[in-house]
């Protein structure tokens, strides 16, 4: 198998150890590459078998003295992978401190790693294909190609990344495509009220024929490209690039199928204008429609049914929307973003969350009924500068605690607006506010700008309903707040079970069941915001929701932090902000721990029905289906 090796490794990975217990496992590994070599075998035909008879290899024994720490540790580097057909992942691990023999010191032996050891490597080779995917489609096609290297070249390719983003972007497009389309042919649906009615009949004729639109020469085409390159090891290769092109080559096609994309014809606008209503509409030299045949919009018969029927009463009637549908529009008009929130279930037949019906989404504030946030514009920090640039001139920035690497005041945010990870557990984040002198294009208002990414809140299933994105989201990425009716968290004990999984102290913490030792513990102060439902027809406040969705996992891609931008600081009344962990491709789910402090390990049964976990009180079982699971959750 080709491994993707050192050209894509970071050097500055750091550095990992292993424990001594899982590396003595190690013993039945006898040579660097013992799988390579049994699958390459399994290739040669019989007679080449007995004629290339594997040479013996050493068995290795390992111990402790041999590179070990103190502890019984090792210290390891992942410096390459490969990928099987199945789609599974085999890294080759450096131990640092030990070598063989002959000098070679790494295994591709995943029983020896935990999911640690390989965690940054992950995140890394995930953020090198995003930004592989973001820079061009083109796929490189080998022509000697053996099925053992076939995915892992792919995926070194960010193949997968490239085929999403090209599907994303020919679903994108063609709404607005189709859109386009129909508006400047809407002169042919619509027919004007004043016509006298025999007029109306002459025009309808022409109404009841197809309407072809054809591809004229001056319409750009989309065909892939293709260019072929000769390697230094003699293999040829073809980049395959997917895009617009003003030719196209029929005789690629038959070396492109086992790889072939098909991304939409590129629409880069078109006039909507009414001028030349009434005429055939010809494609404007800037709508790019596919090759090579005509699109044939078949029209209706009768053009009255295009109409909404009239109803007894004389009001038009319409197509009555779906519940999704009109809770869809609801909170899209709600939300702050223009980007969408839509819904989505595969499993059953619910179109919403059933909660949802009577909810009002809230995307960036609080509802605060009882004015806790109300406060005096005098006492909050601001900043006089034009543009937030540099940190340590910024008087927001003057109390808090956070440094970039060369120990110098930081702000939370990289200047692309992601977070930097710099902040302290516990601490604010205090982004400028109304009384600052930057405007809202400022690096440090992250929080409170609109969100520019899609949500999709879908049905899981065992988990209820979730959230998702239909974008790929980078490690760093601000997704949102978690809003919501803002209440002392005397009040919010007050709540019912069912009510306070929706709950989120404002200390960062999910509320738990733990109310005996709260009036030690000071749980009378401060606030809680539950983000869940309004009571049916009920005269409540609106409330939040997409936060309200996030599922939890013991292995999560969301962690939160506080931030805060129109309160005091260190009043426990600052907003708690869910930022990607890792990079998060598109159609993954959204998660979070709702108990980093819980038991990592689940408590097991003892005697009789030893060995099954013990789901404790107040909790439920968790179907994270995180390899680190602490197999509940608490509810
Ligand atoms: C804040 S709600 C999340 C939204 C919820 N999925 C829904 O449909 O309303 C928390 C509830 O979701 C469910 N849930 C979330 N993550 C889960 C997990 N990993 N395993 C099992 N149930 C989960 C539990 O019922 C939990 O009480």
């Amino acid at each position: 198998m080709f491994c993707l090796k050192h050209a894509h490794v970071t050097s500055a990975l750091p550095r990992r150890t292993v424990n001594a217990a899982t590396r003595r496992k190690s013993d039945q590994c006898k040579t660097p590459f013992p799988a390579l070599v049994d699958r390459h075998f399994g290739l040669v035909p019989y007679k080449a078998r007995e004629r290339w008879q594997r040479s013996p290899t050493p068995v290795e024994s390992w111990s402790d003295a041999e590179g070990a720490n103190s502890d019984g540790e090792w210290e390891i580097q992942i410096i390459g992978e490969e990928v099987d057909e199945e789609g599974n992942v085999r890294y080759e691990a450096e131990w640092v401190t030990w070598s063989r023999m002959d000098g070679t010191n790494t295994t591709w032996d995943n029983d020896l790693l935990q999911p640690r050891h390989h965690e940054e490597w992950d995140r890394i080779q995930a953020q090198r294909r995003l930004d592989l995917a973001k820079e061009s489609h083109d796929i490189e096609i080998w022509a000697t190609l053996d099925i053992y290297n076939t995915n892992t070249r792919l995926r070194a390719q960010a193949y997968d990344e490239k085929l999403k983003a090209t599907k994303r972007s020919q679903q994108d497009d063609l709404p607005p495509r189709m859109a386009e389309l129909m508006a400047s042919q809407a002169h042919l649906f619509d027919e004007p009220a004043s016509e006298p009615p025999m007029k109306k009949l002459k025009t309808s004729t022409p109404r009841t024929q197809n309407v072809k639109i054809r591809s004229s020469s001056s319409v750009g085409k989309w065909s892939p490209s293709i260019t072929s390159s000769k390697h230094s090891n003699g293999e040829t290769s073809t980049t395959l690039s997917v895009g617009t092109s003003s030719s196209s080559r029929q005789t690629t096609s038959t070396l492109l199928t086992p790889f072939s994309v098909s991304p939409p014809p590129k629409y880069t606008g078109a006039s909507s204008s009414n001028k030349g209503k009434g005429k055939r509409v010809a494609a404007s030299p800037g709508l790019s429609l596919p090759p090579p045949s005509p699109i044939s919009m078949p029209m209706p018969s009768n053009p009255r049914t295009t109409k909404p029927l009239p109803s007894r009463s004389g009001q038009k009637v319409g197509r009555t929307k779906s519940i999704r549908e009109r809770l869809e529009e609801r909170w899209n008009k709600a939300s702050n973003s223009t980007a969408p929130i839509t819904f989505a279930n595969d499993i059953d037949d619910e179109q919403v969350p059933a909660f949802c019906e009577n909810f009002e989404y809230l995307e960036s504030v609080y509802n605060d009924p009882n004015g806790f946030q109300v406060v005096d514009p005098e006492f909050l920090v601001r900043c006089d500068c034009d543009v937030c640039i540099e940190a340590m001139y910024c008087d927001c920035q003057s109390n808090t605690g956070l440094v970039d690497e060369r120990g110098h005041r930081a702000f939370a945010y990289t200047v692309d607006g992601l977070f930097a990870f710099n902040v302290p557990p516990g601490d604010e984040v205090i982004e400028c506010n109304k009384c600052c002198s930057c405007d809202m294009g400022c690096q440090n208002r992250v929080t409170q700008q609109p969100r520019n990414f899609s949500i999709q809140i879908f049905k899981t299933p065992d988990r209820g309903w979730g959230v998702r994105s239909m974008e790929d989201i980078p490690r760093g990425k601000v997704l949102g707040l978690y809003t919501g009716l803002l209440m002392t968290r005397k009040a919010a004990d007050d709540l019912g079970r069912d009510r306070r999984s929706y709950c989120f102290d404002l200390d960062g913490q999910e509320i738990q069941d733990d109310s005996e030792n709260d009036s030690m513990s000071g749980r009378d102060e401060g606030y809680t915001v539950d983000s869940q439902r309004c009571v049916r027809n009920s005269t409540r406040p609106p409330q939040s929701i997409a936060d309200a969705s996030s599922s939890h996992s013991c292995g999560p891609n969301l962690e939160i932090y506080l931030v805060l931008h129109d309160a005091v600081p260190d009043m426990g009344l600052h907003y708690i902000a869910f930022v990607a962990t890792e990079p998060i491709m598109a159609m993954t789910e959204f998660t979070f721990d709702y108990d980093p402090k819980a038991a990592v390990s689940p408590i097991e049964r003892k005697g009789k029905g030893k060995g099954k976990v013990v789901i404790p009180p107040g909790c439920r079982q968790c179907f994270c289906g995180s390899s680190q699971c602490r197999q509940y959750l608490k509810v």
